[in-house]
């Protein structure tokens, strides 16, 4: 490292890493570890707050004030309990939970932790400037130059995506940052949007008690997702309380308030109406933060999405040394996600600096192969979705062949433990070529946890005669495994794709030992049917009294 001299009253300083990364988001921060601790030399340059946007203004505040309210919905199905659980919820103690959670919005317990895993950091705006060249404003207003050996990696991250509404530049909207960060419960908000940030600040905000309208563009909602989500998700918004508007855009916004105050917001929408709402948030999208990293300076258009390959070097780009991890590459808009793409980027930069040989088959040490193959996400809301892999939505698009399996989730003796009156469904895709598990969806309360069961059967390509051993303990929700496997095995599953009843490949799995029918096995049966009618509708009832499960 070496140092400049000062020019006039602004400072410049020079120095030279191994590594530069740009944008001290989660991503950033996980590469800019990884090649630490590889041996390489690292800095970050972070104009805000170390920890990005997922600590602060999204993931982090978002479930804490989402947890009391599925909590409090999983408390009112449990006897026993939902006197306890009725009535508002401390609206107080929320906000204070989620201030905790977003630590008050300061990152010096971020800092520590760079500093503990001897990553350099420089507080500014950075910002490239040329190949292998990183300069960076400083707050002060100084410039600091960096130079990289091996590699610049670029996780600036995304910003909302605002439609361009007549009146919105004056009205200052929610976006994301407000519906986490609020201080106050407005008395009414519209959402605009019918994704994830959409479904679960509308859950939050009703449930502490606004009034919500949801404003969709689409007939739908979750449209990424299995239909049935987008259904169940709807039914839980509507329970709630919550004006679900379908086929309808905002036209144009305004709002009274010369005294520079907040007064209420005069919505015109598509449909001729006018909505009046003290707040609207935008949950339409982001997009990829590019506009002012300096990319013409290597040939790039600014405001463009970062194509990579699958170790995450950014394609367009001469020799290899410009990298793109996270949201601002635009693979998967999740932090876990992002992650793992910063674990494979760091371990790739660590290998082509060590000239050692670099991995990049599919799911080799050195490719991003999850982030096609198996990405995992909850979304949570009334009721939660835990989905991974392939959907039917997907396999319409591009016209894969699969199997689908759907399981009622009702009958399922864990979901009668946690919960009255439970409601869940499930649908299993399977490659019916290899025997595998491609995708995996499940909508109900408490499936949140499930994932990773599925990103494991997705992700190792477990076939689907050895998960007939995976044994689900009883009584869980997790049995729902069983269901789809039985179900499978059983049934005709809906062939999606071109194939039809002849060209389909048998399943492997169809080797499986026979179903054994329980008219069959079963020498008596109870004498009356159980007391609650729930349970009465249901046959996994009849298999747990004959000691089936
Ligand atoms: C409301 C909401 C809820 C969400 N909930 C979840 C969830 O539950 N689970 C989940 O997995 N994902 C969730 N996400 C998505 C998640 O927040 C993002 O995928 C994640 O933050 C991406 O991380 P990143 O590091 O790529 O980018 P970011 O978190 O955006 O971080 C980028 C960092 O780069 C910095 N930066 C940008 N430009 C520059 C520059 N030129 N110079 C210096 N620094 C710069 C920024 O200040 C920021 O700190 C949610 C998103 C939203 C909006
Ligand atoms: N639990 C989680 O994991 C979680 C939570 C929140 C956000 N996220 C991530 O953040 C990303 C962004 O979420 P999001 O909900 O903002 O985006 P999204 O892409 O999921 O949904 C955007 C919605 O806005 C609508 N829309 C787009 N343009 C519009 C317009 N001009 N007028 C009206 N509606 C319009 C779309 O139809 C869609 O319903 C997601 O990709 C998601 O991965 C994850």
């Amino acid at each position: 490292m070496n140092e400049a001299t000062a020019d006039g009253d602004v400072r410049e300083h020079a120095y030279e890493y191994d590594v530069v990364v740009v944008g001290g988001g989660p991503v950033g921060e996980n590469v800019a570890e990884r090649v630490r601790s590889a041996g390489l030399t690292a800095v970050i340059v972070e104009r805000d707050l170390l920890g990005g946007e997922c600590s602060y203004w999204a993931c982090e505040p978002s479930k804490a004030l989402l947890r009391p309210v599925l909590a409090r919905a999983d408390a009112l199905r449990v006897p026993g309990l939902r006197r306890a659980a009725e009535g508002p919820l401390d609206v107080d103690a929320v906000l204070a939970h989620r201030d905790a959670m977003a630590f008050h919005w300061k990152d010096d317990a971020q800092a520590d932790w760079l500093d503990s895993v001897s990553v350099d950091l420089v507080r500014g705006h950075g910002r490239l400037d040329g190949p292998r060249r990183v300069t960076v404003t400083t707050p002060e207003g100084d410039t600091v130059r960096l130079a990289a050996r091996h590699a610049v990696v670029l996780g600036t991250g995304s910003v909302p995506s605002l439609p361009p509404v007549p009146g919105l530049d004056r009205v200052r909207p929610w976006t994301s940052r407000e519906a986490t960060g609020a201080r106050r419960v407005p008395g009414s908000l519209a959402v605009v949007g019918g994704g994830v940030v959409a479904v679960e600040m509308a859950t939050a905000w009703q449930a502490l008690g606004s009034k919500v309208t949801l404003l969709v563009i689409e007939d739908h909602l979750l449209g990424r997702m299995e239909p049935f989500v987008g259904e169940m998700a709807e039914d839980g918004l509507r329970e709630a309380g919550v004006d679900i508007r379908y086929g309808t855009a905002v036209e144009s916004l305004r709002r009274h308030d010369a005294a520079g105050g907040r007064a209420p917001l005069r919505i015109t929408l598509s449909t001729g109406e006018e909505l009046t709402a003290d707040e609207i948030l935008f949950a339409t999208g982001r997009t990829p933060r590019t506009r002012d990293v300096g990319l013409d300076t290597v040939g790039l258009a600014p405001g463009d999405r970062l194509a990579v390959d699958d170790t995450y070097r950014v394609t367009a780009v001469p020799d290899g040394w410009l990298y793109a991890v996270g949201d601002v590459n635009g693979r998967a808009l999740l932090t876990h996600q992002g992650k793992y793409q910063a674990r494979i980027a760091g371990a790739v930069i660590a290998a082509r600096a060590a000239g050692r040989p670099v991995d990049d088959a599919p799911w080799g040490a050195h490719a991003g192969t999850a982030d096609t193959a198996a990405v995992p996400q909850v979304v949570f809301g009334v009721p939660e979705v835990a989905a991974v892999g392939l959907t039917t939505v997907e396999a319409d698009r591009t016209g894969r062949r699969v199997d689908v399996v759907d399981h009622d989730m009702t009958g399922i003796a864990g979901a009668h433990q946690y919960g009255e009156g439970y409601r869940g469904r499930a649908r299993m895709l399977v490659d019916p070529e290899r025997g595998t598990v491609v995708g995996v969806t499940f909508a109900g309360p408490g499936v949140a946890e499930l994932v990773h069961s599925a990103t494991f059967a997705v992700a190792a390509e477990i076939p689907l005669e050895r998960l007939w051993h995976a044994v689900p303990a009883f009584p869980t929700i997790g049995e729902v495994w069983l269901r789809l496997l039985e179900a499978y095995r059983d049934g005709t599953p809906a062939a999606h794709g071109q194939d039809t009843a002849d060209t389909r490949p048998t399943p492997r799995f169809s080797q499986l030992p026979e179903r054994i029918r329980l008219e069959d096995t079963v020498a008596e049966r109870p004498a009356s049917p159980p007391a609650s009618a729930d349970a009465a509708v249901t046959p996994d009832w009849w298999l747990i009294r004959m000691g089936g499960i």
